[in-house]
Parts: C-alpha cells; structure tokens; sequence
C-alpha cells in the first residue's frame, strides 16, 4: 500500500491536524497562506490561524497570469506551462513561509490549495447552448505543490461542487457555516474582494438549508483596473481616497446597473470576464462619459460595488434588512466603500470578521483548510436539502507527494 494513503488515514483520525490554506484571487496581489490547526470536523469544528500572511506577486508573476485571466482566447501553450509554473510557484511559498515561520514540513498534515482561478464560466454567463453547463478553470496543480513540499495536497476544490449542481462558487457558505454561525444572531458575511459576494446564515438551531452563499457583483476589480490604467504605478485606490475626493455620476451608474446580472435571483456567480474594463467601456460609451475623471469615475464604481452588494441583499431579505454584517477582503479596508454599503444597507450593523475572531484578510484561505479537513476527516458537508446550488458535497482533488 502507498504509504502515504495510511499516512492520510491516520491524518484523517487525528483529534486535530494542522492544514496550510492557500488562496489566490481575483486581484492577483498575492498568495494568501493561512497556517491553520483545526481540531474535529463538522459542526464541532474549531480552528485557530497560527500563521497568516500574504505573499505579494512580483510584477513577472501578475503579468504570466494576466495573460489569460478572464480571456477568451488565449495561448494554450501559455496555459499549459502556467499550470505546473503556479503549482511549483505556490509550493516554493509555502517553503519560504515554512522556513520563515519555524515550522517544518513535517510538522504540516495537509496543504489545502485553490490555485487561481483564470476563467469562471456559470450557465447564465455563457449562455452557450451546446454546452449547457457551468464550468469553472483554476490553475496550480496540485502534485507540483505535493511533491515540491512533501506534504499531501487538495486542490481544485469546485469542481465537485459543479458536479454536485452548483456553478462551482460561491464555496464560502460552507466555512462560514461552519465557523461563523450563531445561536444569537442572524449573520451576513460579506466578502468584499475582486468579486464581492456574501453568505448568509441563519441562527444555530434554524433551518440550516436557508444557508447560502451569493456574489454580488464587482467588488474591487473595476476600481483596480481603472485606477491601473489611470495611474500605472498604482496597485489600487488606497483607503477609497481617490474616489471619496469624486463625485457619483447617476448616469454612468444606471447604466453599470442596467445589466441583467444585478437583477437576477441569488444565489448567482459571476467574475472578471462578465465585469471587465469592456463592460465599464460600454457603459461609458452609452453615456458619453469616456472622458470622465478617474475622481468621479472611482466614486461612481464604488457606489455600483456597494449597490451590488445591497440589491442582492433586499432580493434576498426584503426592504429594509436588519443584519449583523461581518465583512472580509481586501475592500474592508476601504473606508469610501464601508461608508456607502452603510448608506444603502441602513438597517444593518456593519464590522468586520476582526469582531468574531477571524482575521478579515485570511478568511478566503482558512475557507480551503476547512473544506480539506471535512474531505479528509468528516462527512460531504450539508447544510441541508432545500437549497439548489448548496449542494452536499465533500471537495477538493488528493495529491500524494510519492
Ligand atoms: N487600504 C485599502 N484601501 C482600499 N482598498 C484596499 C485596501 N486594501 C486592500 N484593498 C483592495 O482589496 C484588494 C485585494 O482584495 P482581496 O485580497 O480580498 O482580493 P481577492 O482575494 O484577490 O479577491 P476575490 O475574493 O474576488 O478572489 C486590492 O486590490 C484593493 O482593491
Ligand atoms: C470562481 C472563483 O474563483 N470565484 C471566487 C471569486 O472571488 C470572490 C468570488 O468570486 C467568489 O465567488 C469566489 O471565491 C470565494 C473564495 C468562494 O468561493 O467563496
């Protein structure tokens, strides 16, 4: 027998084991390595960050990715190299955090990998009748991380969820339900990263299968881009400074909301390929707005990512919500953005994940060591019958390292 399969079953009875997270994005700023011990599985399941960092791409890295992140046509001989190239890059991060850490290899059950994801194709998005079906692409392989660090690997964790009759995201709903949920209060976990989406759960003791997770629309990625092509020496809009110094243009933003996107039923996913510089281009175009300043024009795409997030939210709960919001993501940190979700959700309380424990910048990764700890030690995880697009299902692919 390979020993590294009585290596996983022993893994698998342990009262607690140790799992590296790692989580690459939508804005491509960096690997997010979250060092995790995570004791029992299911609804028993506490986990506690040892080690949390984000380890920056360097511009080389960001550029081979961006090559054919959300493209429709692409090399396939970039693609190909790319995937073992991110998968021994990812290892070799590991290793550098490892050493950097003070924690062998050795010392490590499991590495929980999403990769990156380069194209998120959902039914609706497509729309592609000879192929009626969603699909989703993350690259880094996952036998490079293993046999580069040693350590057993899970990787490409939606495919299974898309085989289960999801769209293969959001993947949140199943940490958050198993992390986050209370006895007390009704929740809103609110992700506010390239994409924004959110979880919803409801108290312990509820009916678990109204749990779901949706996205919203764009969270950062349009702000991003746009400053990108604004400002080239500038990574993203530091603390909304830019945009909160603008002014919202009512035209340019009905016109970013008139897509179907923001009106259709959640849960629903979506990516960069739908809200792309071409998407915001157009509806400058409609508007006669292409020559608007970077000032208003980050103002105006704040004010559609927090209204994003707010329609989803009445969709789902009616007019005048009352929730307790926990945000996350890189746009927690952004307080043009916080103000103008508190202006649209007037209802409901907003903080950050910081207030429940959970460091808001490691949430994503701590998701992935938390879906590797129930494929490896615990059941398919249901939050009940009920929900389409929830479904029961345990994810990620094993890699052994020999
Ligand atoms: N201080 C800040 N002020 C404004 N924006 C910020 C700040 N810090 C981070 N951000 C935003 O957050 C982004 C990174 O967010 P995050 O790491 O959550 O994205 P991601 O994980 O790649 O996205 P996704 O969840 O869609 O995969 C940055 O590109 C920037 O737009
Ligand atoms: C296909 C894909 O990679 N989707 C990401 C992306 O980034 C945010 C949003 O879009 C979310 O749906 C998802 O990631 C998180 C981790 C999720 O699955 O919950």
């Amino acid at each position: 027998m390979n020993p590294y399969l009585i290596r996983l079953a022993q893994i698998s009875q342990q009262p607690s084991r140790r799992i590296i997270g790692l989580m690459s994005g939508t804005s491509l700023d960096g690997l997010d390595v979250a060092l995790c011990r995570v004791q029992g599985h299911g609804p028993g399941t506490q986990l506690e960050l040892e080690q949390f960092t984000t380890v920056p791409y360097s511009n080389e890295v960001r550029e081979r990715i961006r090559e054919v992140f959300a493209r429709e046509q692409v090399s396939l001989e970039h693609l190909t190299l790319l995937h073992p190239w991110l998968g021994r890059l990812h290892a070799h991060l590991v290793l550098e955090c490892l050493r950097e850490w003070h924690v062998p290899a050795s010392e490590v059950d499991l590495i929980a990998s999403h990769g990156q994801t380069i194209y998120h194709a959902p039914q609706h998005q497509h729309q592609r009748p000879d192929f009626p079906l969603n699909a989703t692409l993350q690259l880094g392989d996952g036998d490079h991380v293993a046999v580069l660090t040693g350590i057993i690997t899970l990787s490409d964790f939606r495919q299974k969820h898309i085989a289960g009759g999801g769209e293969g995201a959001p993947l949140a709903a199943y940490g958050d339900y198993l992390l986050l949920s209370s006895a007390t209060e009704e929740r809103l976990l609110l992700n506010l990263g390239g994409i924004a989406n959110f979880t919803y759960l409801p108290r312990t003791g509820q009916d678990a299968s109204t749990a779901f997770s949706t996205d919203t629309g764009p969270g950062n990625t349009l702000l991003d881009a746009t400053v990108r092509a604004h400002r080239p020496a500038l990574a993203y809009d530091e603390d909304g400074r830019l945009a909160a110094a603008g002014h919202v243009h009512l035209g340019l933003l009905a016109a970013l909301l008139e897509h179907p996107f923001f009106s259709a039923p959640v849960p629903k996913t979506t990516g960069p390929e739908l809200f792309s510089p071409a998407y915001l281009y157009r509806a400058q175009q409609l508007t006669a707005t292409t020559a608007l300043g970077l000032e208003d024009t980050l103002a105006t795409l704040t004010e559609c990512s927090a209204l994003g997030v707010a329609r989803a939210v009445t969709q789902a709960f009616g007019d005048r919500p009352e929730l307790a919001v926990y945000m996350s993501g890189g746009g927690a940190h952004n307080p043009t953005l916080r103000a103008a979700l508190q202006r649209h959700l007037p209802g409901c309380s907003l903080a950050t994940t910081q207030a429940l424990g959970m460091l808001p910048d490691a949430k994503e990764a701590i998701l992935f060591a938390v879906l590797a700890n129930e494929a490896v030690a615990g059941q398919p995880v249901s939050l009940g019958a009920g929900r389409q697009r929830v479904p029961a299902v345990s994810m990620g692919k094993i890699s052994l390292p020999g």
